[in-house]
């Protein structure tokens, strides 16, 4: 990928995420800033990576060719503020990892013109493993397309989308997703310690079946999930008990709810921030 200078506004877990894995594929850490006004979670990246850190976030931007936007939503008008008043954006990309701000809003943020990518990654890009959706308006160029693929690509896979309200759509599959998976395994972590596991084998086990379970379904492309469920499932058996457990209490319905829930949310944050 070509490397260009990369500035992180905000030194949060996704900002992590997208560092670690860009160091990890060997991109130059003299190329990449980290701004935040806190020393503590800034100080550690630069501990760990070796990255550039400041406090300035003006003078980062300015020096950047991209500006990675990596604050909270809530934030992000007090953040663009005195952006939009000393930064000329004319000549750099913008990423905005943000949910629920649109580009209708940064382009009242930031002022125009305003090259920007949206982008809805997730905390596995931390190794390598993650999922990153990308909208970028009309006007952006190839050669910024195919950085903002690149620079998420080295994190993991990419996806673009061609309408902006489906990075939304991204939030509720992939962004917020991870957490959905965390949910269930400290459930089922809980109730393996309950019959009797230690804590760290209780982990070992649902861990390493959640993460086998991933890598079947990444080894069978071509395989319908249901397949593999049914693979599993005996007639007569100790899954499919389960598994009608999980189909009385709705859980279909209950996961279709709450993807639905994290999009509504995402509208109604594009309203508020
Ligand atoms: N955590 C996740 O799984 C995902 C988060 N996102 C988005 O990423 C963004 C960041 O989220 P997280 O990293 O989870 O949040 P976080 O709370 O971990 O990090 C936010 C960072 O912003 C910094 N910050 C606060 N005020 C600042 C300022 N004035 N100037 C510069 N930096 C400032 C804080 O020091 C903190 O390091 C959010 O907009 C969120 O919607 C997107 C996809 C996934
Ligand atoms: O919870 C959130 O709002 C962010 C966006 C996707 C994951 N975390």
């Amino acid at each position: 990928m070509q490397h260009r200078k990369i500035a992180f506004i905000g030194a949060g877990n996704m900002a992590q995420a997208i560092i670690a894995g860009l160091i990890a594929g060997g991109y130059p850490a003299g190329l990449i800033s980290v701004c935040a006004p806190s020393a503590t979670r800034r100080e550690a990246l630069v501990a760990r990576y070796g990255v550039n850190g400041s406090d300035d976030n003006v003078g980062c931007a300015r020096a950047a060719d991209v500006v990675v936007l990596a604050v909270k939503p809530q934030l992000m008008a007090e953040v663009c503020a005195p952006l939009q008043q000393n930064v000329d954006f004319g000549a750099k990309l913008v990423l905005s990892i943000a949910a629920g701000v649109s580009i209708a809003r940064f382009r009242a943020l930031l002022g125009e013109p305003l090259n920007i990518v949206r982008v809805m990654p997730n905390t596995p890009s931390l190794v390598g493993k993650g999922m990153s959706g990308l909208y970028a308006p009309e006007e952006v160029s190839r050669d910024d397309r195919e950085f903002s693929a690149a620079l998420m690509g080295s994190v993991g896979e990419v996806c673009w989308v061609g309408q902006e309200e489906a990075i939304n759509g991204v939030i509720a599959a992939a962004g917020s997703a991870p957490a959905y998976f965390f949910l269930f395994m400290e459930a089922m972590q809980q109730e393996a310690e309950r019959m009797g596991f230690d804590a760290a084998t209780a982990r070992l086990l649902v861990q390493q079946a959640a993460s086998g379970a991933a890598a079947l379904v990444e080894a069978s492309p071509d395989t319908p999930l249901s397949t593999l469920r049914e693979n599993v499932t005996s007639r007569g058996g100790t899954t499919a008990q389960a598994l009608q457990v999980f189909n009385e209490r709705q859980l279909p319905q209950t996961v279709a709810d709450a993807m639905r829930a994290a999009v509504a949310r995402a509208r109604e944050m594009e309203t508020l921030f």
